[in-house]
């Protein structure tokens, strides 16, 4: 198993043996990683072995990412930026349908398969990952999408689904296509339950992206969106995205009091938040857990779900994200038992298999 660091690592570390098996026996819901995000170090190790690539630039850039990734103690990155950037390098190792295959049926295991360190339970019981169909000299997006769903649908449909992300930089002919491709996946009967929008928060124009977005919903598919996750991102930003009634909100950390109150209105029932504790920190998006919107979301019990966003470069788990609630301040937010088994169940209430509208 892929060893975590950083603020997970030092939150479980803090626990006791009972509190540990408390959160192991917890039923939890990962609503939010990302497939070239998840990547188990040992994993993106291998494919590197394999790669041949065809410039000095590329052997670079990729042995560069490698080294910052391998870091025990985990890597520190300056800002949000930091993170994208190392997207290229994990990218050029899984071009090939192969080496999807791989990192796919990887990650799955990492979520789905027991830990192997004395629990019998996986890391998380329900998993919705999601990945952006990406189109390269080998493959196809409708390709890319059917080798993930291949492996996807290996695990009962209450264990593993798929969402589909767009990026905020797709034009309108590939937000066509990835949509397009979304529903008529779902409709041949495969296993993909949403839509989500990611990508750097600081591209992208929303509005062009609602027409796209209110499709997928009333084909039926769930819809999530990446919101006010940098200061970058504008109240219009946001107001486009909210206009296409997103059943869950990513991030959401820079939402405005104002926003908060359209995006509950739009709903009959109120947007589940995806909260990525240590991917805000290490991300610096949040300054700390005392200053983490959180806070805001507990205190006005607004529905919430514990995720790990992105384990490869935020090397953390589901175990180490729900240390943070558990743990005592300053490591964690010192949650009772009680109320932190609310928060996982808000998390398995917040499944796209079980829309709420
Ligand atoms: C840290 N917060 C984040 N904010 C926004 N988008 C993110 C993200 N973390 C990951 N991604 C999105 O997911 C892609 C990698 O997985 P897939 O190729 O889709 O499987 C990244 O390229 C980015 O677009």
């Amino acid at each position: 198993m892929s060893e975590i660091a950083g603020p997970a690592a030092a939150a479980l570390a803090s626990l006791c043996p009972d509190d540990l098996v408390f959160l192991q026996a917890l039923p939890k819901a990962e609503l939010h990683a990302h497939l070239n995000g998840s990547i188990p170090i040992q994993t993106i190790l291998e494919l590197a072995q394999q790669y041949s690539p065809s410039t000095v630039a590329q052997t670079t850039e990729v042995t560069d990412t490698l080294e910052k990734l391998r870091v025990k103690s985990g890597i520190v990155f300056n800002e949000l930026d930091d993170f994208f950037s190392l997207m290229p390098a994990i990218y050029a190792l899984t071009t090939t349908p192969e080496a999807v295959t791989t990192v796919t049926r990887a990650v799955l295991q990492w979520f789905l398969n027991p830990t192997g360190d004395g629990a019998e339970s996986p890391q998380c019981t329900y998993l919705e990952l999601r990945t952006t169909p990406r189109a390269t000299t080998h493959m196809t997006r409708e390709r890319y999408l059917t080798i993930v769903l291949d492996e996807v649908e290996m695990y009962p449909a209450i264990q593993a689904a798929l969402i589909v992300s767009v990026d905020r930089r797709m034009s309108d002919l590939d937000l066509e296509e990835c949509v397009s491709l979304a529903i008529e996946m779902k409709n041949r009967g495969r296993r993909v339950v949403g839509i989500d929008v990611c990508g750097d928060p600081r591209r992208g124009d929303m509005q062009s992206f609602t027409r796209h977005l209110s499709r997928a919903k009333d084909a039926g598919l769930g819809l999530t969106v990446h919101i006010a996750e940098t200061t970058a991102n504008t109240t219009e930003d946001s107001l486009a995205l909210l206009s296409c009634r997103p059943d869950r909100l990513g991030h959401a950390t820079f939402l405005s009091d104002e926003l908060k109150a359209i995006a509950r209105e739009n709903r009959h029932c109120k947007p589940c938040i995806e909260i990525c504790l240590s991917s805000n920190l290490l991300g610096r998006t949040a300054a700390s857990l005392d200053a983490h919107h959180i806070h805001y979301y507990l205190k006005n019990d607004h529905p919430i779900v514990i995720c790990t966003d992105d384990t490869l470069p935020f090397r953390t788990s589901c175990l180490g994200e729900y240390s943070l609630l558990l743990a005592q301040p300053p490591l964690g937010l010192g949650l009772s038992k009680g109320e932190v088994a609310r928060v996982a169940r808000m998390g398995m209430d917040a499944a796209f298999l079980r829309p709420c509208d």
